[in-house]
């Protein structure tokens, strides 16, 4: 049989990067298949030679037997393969509709026709249940949202094989698996995916088999039904993965960072965030819940300055910071790990060196009698590459060109860094590989452990549950419900996620209340420590 895609002996080579080396890679028709390899292996730069974004320097690809030259995007598209990419490439000030339709618009007696554009649109999105409004803006829907509409873009232009960068990092577990029915819908039709991921129960539960690249090279093939998330593991990273449940927190402290009554305006009539109300104590970790596009980003935003508040108060170790800006804000103790890694958290074209020293730019020792220490400040990425394992040529490579795993290391070891008494995650093991996962999480917890305050926002259930000692909830803007670890599972969570009303004692400000009573009747009445 005719492989539908076969590579063979690709090689790709970047300055001072081999990242492809010599790579076979074959799929059959109608088939799903996983690549799977850690942080920096290649597996985009492999999946984006096929979608005719780079070209290889050496090798071959044939498509259903026919040798093709991808020499743009548009040559691969010809070639039946479209490509969901891990960073988003729409434009912000078009609506949904235009970016899906972009140069294959329908048209009518020689003009676009926008309503045939808008009604294919959102013919697509329901058929296969994403759900998105065709006509919103780009730039006033959320990043979940985003993810949604480059699927929808390339369901659009009906590829045969179609390729998923981690499509699923910012579905919930409930999108994912409607999307996952929509790749299996496809499969029956006898189309191919391939789908890069690093969730091994992603990989086990829709592929038919997976290939494991590791350093540039394909170390091995497997039938995933005759496989085990262990054997893919320890093809990946050559060795045993630690994925235990990290310990417990102690006994956390004085509380660092208090929220109340936050509100943040919307783009619409709704608030983004309705009366919120949050603290987080010193050796504590908090986790937030919640669909993709319900106040988790904004309430994140508020709390460190980005975001206009209408109302409320955002206070840490004491101090209030409402009316600060965002320098204020952290020199006040608060560190940020953002959502958007490419937009928020790092300059693409600056390299490790200076991104890895933003914000401690303003201390010792890279600052110096008022000027920046070059040297302090290699040493300062030496010491957190090496720390923190980012794979990248050397300290002065330019942090854009980076696997998403490994900028994300760099981002995370520059928040870790500023030891703040209060540190915001959001998604921080978003794209990373389980190794890295392992390694951030156990960061996270030493931080944890030394006293740092941690509000952990993540779309990933059991990563939330397995770090965090109490789960906020947020729906439609509100902090729904408040669920102690030791109560928490996916499909409580995901009820409360879902709108539904919670349980006497999972509502907001109940766990507070029990606090409050138990600390006042500790100290004889004499008041909450709170
Ligand atoms: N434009 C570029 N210039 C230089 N090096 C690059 C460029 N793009 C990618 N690389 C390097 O090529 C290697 C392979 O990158 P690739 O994005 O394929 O990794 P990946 O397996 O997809 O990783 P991840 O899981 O983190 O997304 C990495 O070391 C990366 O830093």
């Amino acid at each position: 049989m005719v492989a539908e895609v076969s590579m063979r002996g690709i090689t790709k080579r970047f300055p001072g990067v081999l990242a492809d080396d010599n790579v076979d890679f074959e799929v059959e028709t109608g088939e799903i298949h996983a690549l799977m390899g850690e942080n920096g292996a290649g597996k985009s730069i492999l999946m984006s030679m096929l979608a005719g974004v780079y070209q290889p320097d050496e090798g071959e690809i044939f498509i259903r037997g026919e040798r093709r030259t991808l020499s743009s995007p548009l040559d691969a598209i010809d070639a039946g393969i479209g490509m969901v990419f891990q960073s988003f490439k729409l434009f912000p000030s078009l609506t949904i509709a235009e970016n899906v339709v972009f140069r294959a618009e329908p048209t009518k007696r020689g003009l676009i026709d926008r309503q045939a554009a808008g009604r294919q649109v959102a013919e697509i999105a329901e058929r296969y249940g994403l759900s998105i409004d065709p006509g919103a803006r780009v730039d006033s829907v959320p990043v979940g949202v985003l993810q949604r509409v480059e699927i929808v873009k390339a369901l659009y232009r009906e590829a045969r094989v179609l390729i998923l960068d981690e499509p699923t990092a910012v579905l919930t577990p409930q999108e994912t698996e409607r999307l996952f029915d929509v790749l299996r819908a496809l499969k029956a039709d006898g189309r191919t995916i391939i789908i890069i991921t690093h969730k091994l129960n992603e990989a086990m539960a829709i592929s038919d088999r997976v290939t494991v690249l590791r350093d540039g090279r394909n170390v091995a093939q497997l039938v995933t039904a005759e496989s085990s998330p262990a054997e893919i593991t320890r093809h990946m990273t050559g060795r045993d993965v630690d994925l235990s449940t990290p310990p417990p927190a102690q006994r956390p402290g004085e509380v660092v960072l208090d929220v109340r009554g936050l509100t943040v305006p919307g783009t619409g009539e709704r608030n983004a965030v309705s009366q919120a109300e949050l603290f987080v104590r010193a050796g504590e970790i908090v986790g937030i819940a919640g669909v993709a596009g319900n106040g988790q980003v904004e309430l994140a935003e508020a709390i460190i300055g980005m975001r206009q508040v209408g109302a409320g108060t955002v206070s840490v170790s004491g101090s209030d910071l409402s009316r600060a800006t965002i320098a204020e804000r952290r020199d006040g103790g608060i560190a940020y790990i953002p959502e958007d890694r490419h937009a928020v958290g790092s300059a693409g074209t600056a390299d490790a060196i200076d991104n890895l020293a933003l914000g401690h730019h303003r201390r010792a020792p890279i600052l110096q009698r008022g000027l920046l220490s070059r040297s302090a400040m290699l040493e300062h990425a030496k010491r957190l590459i090496q720390r923190f394992g980012v794979k990248i040529a050397g300290p002065t490579t330019p942090v854009g060109t980076l696997s998403g795993g490994n900028l994300q290391k760099v981002v995370v070891a520059r928040e870790l860094d500023y030891r703040s008494p209060l540190l915001i995650a959001e998604q921080p093991t978003r794209g990373v590989d389980i190794g890295a996962i392992e390694a951030i999480h156990r960061e996270l917890c030493k931080y944890r452990d030394n006293g740092g305050a941690l509000l952990l926002i993540s779309a990933e259930l059991s990563e939330i549950m397995s770090l965090s000692s109490r789960i906020l909830v947020m729906f439609e803007g509100r902090i729904v419900a408040e669920v102690p670890k030791s109560e928490a599972n996916d499909a409580l969570l995901g009820l409360y996620m879902a709108g539904h009303e919670p349980e006497e004692r999972h509502r907001p400000g109940a766990f507070a209340a029990t606090l409050a009573g138990s600390t006042a009747s500790q100290n004889n009445g004499k008041g909450a420590a709170l």
